[in-house]
């Protein structure tokens, strides 16, 4: 899969400079007021009854701030934040490593949690339940299996996808929030914020034109942000106008929806070769050389997002919306 400017996906460069970009209380954190709103009043119960905040699941696409959140949460709660994902936990012992290393009102943020073992959520059932830990030691007939007792912990799972989690685990959450798309105004505030961390000169239409070309996701903002920052630092003596922002943003081929040209390849394969579908997931996927997987996952959530398609039993349709965006008639059919 080629490397795009729009991806939500974090780059090496992105995990780099993000810890250092990240929102540390809720005051700083823009935007997701229902569910930023909600857990300031279960956090504060919590306190008052000098208890651990319940157990908690973020999902939503990747890049809108769930990791951000928990290390809100942890802090909120006087805790630690210990980091893992649902890959990174292949054997029980790889569980038990972390949660022993735990604190009272730390908070366990599991990543990617939909990607766990059943065997691993086996582990986490009594854990979150009942906060004890049954490993079994040996093999065969030797075996036995012995109780840690834990220190009361939040988890917070994240996941992109809250559907492939298995209903045992989702009902040992007591928080359940979604994380939706950033509006333009909420992205130009994230957009300022960022670049007052990296010293950086930006006129408010220059923010509001990365904005609307970020696809909803503060990771991108913050990724195009620092493109278009190197761009002026070459050609303007680092001060970020508008012109030099629509200039920099057309050179990387991000469109003023934030479209690349591999959402236009996929959507104008869509209209001039299937005639504007439905058309098979596969079908498409041959057509432009790409994995089906890799579309459904990574390219068709801000092209549905956006209305511009939809899927329907029969495969993929382009909207009118996509047709009127590329100024093409609608066909009658
Ligand atoms: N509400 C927000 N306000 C300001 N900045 C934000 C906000 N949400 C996210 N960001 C910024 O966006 C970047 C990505 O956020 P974060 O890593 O929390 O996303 P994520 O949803 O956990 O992504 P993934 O699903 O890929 O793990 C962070 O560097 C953070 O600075």
């Amino acid at each position: 899969m080629e490397e795009r400017v729009v991806s939500e996906q974090a780059t090496t460069e992105d995990m780099s400079l993000e810890q250092s970009l990240r929102p540390q209380t809720f005051d700083e954190y823009i935007g997701q007021d229902h569910v930023k709103e909600n857990l300031k009043i279960f956090i504060e119960a919590a306190k008052m009854r000098k208890e651990t905040l319940d157990h908690v699941l973020l999902y939503g696409p990747p890049g809108l701030g769930k990791t951000t959140l928990a290390s809100i949460i942890a802090t909120e709660m006087g805790g630690e934040m210990r980091t893992t994902s649902g890959p990174a936990i292949e054997r029980p012992g790889d569980l038990a490593s972390i949660l022993t290393t735990i604190q009272p009102g730390d908070v366990l943020f599991i990543d990617e949690i939909h990607r766990l073992s059943r065997s691993i959520e086996e582990i986490l059932y009594p854990a979150m339940e009942d906060f004890c830990l049954d490993i079994v030691i040996g093999k065969g007939e030797g075996a036995r299996s012995i109780r840690l007792d834990l220190p009361p912990f939040t988890l917070v799972g994240a996941t992109t996808r809250a559907g492939s989690l298995s209903a045992p685990l989702r009902d040992r959450f007591g928080v359940i929030s979604r994380l939706e798309y950033y509006n333009r105004e909420q992205l130009k505030q994230i957009i300022l914020r960022t670049a007052k961390l990296l010293e950086t000169h930006i006129q408010v239409d220059a923010a509001e034109e990365i904005a609307s070309r970020s696809r909803g996701t503060p990771r991108i903002a913050n990724r195009l942000l620092r493109r278009v920052r190197d761009f002026a630092q070459v050609k303007a003596d680092g001060q970020i106008s508008l012109p030099l922002t629509m200039e920099a943003l057309d050179f990387m081929r991000v469109d003023r929806l934030g479209l690349d040209h591999i959402d236009h390849k996929l959507l104008m394969a869509l209209i001039e070769k299937f005639n504007g579908g439905p058309v098979g997931l596969e079908t498409i996927a041959a057509t432009i050389g790409e994995e089906a997987g890799t579309i459904e996952d990574v390219y068709e959530p801000y092209l549905l997002q956006i209305g511009f398609i939809q899927r329907t039993p029969r495969g993929r349709v382009a909207t009118s919306h996509a047709y009127e965006y590329f100024q093409m008639e609608v066909p009658k059919k």
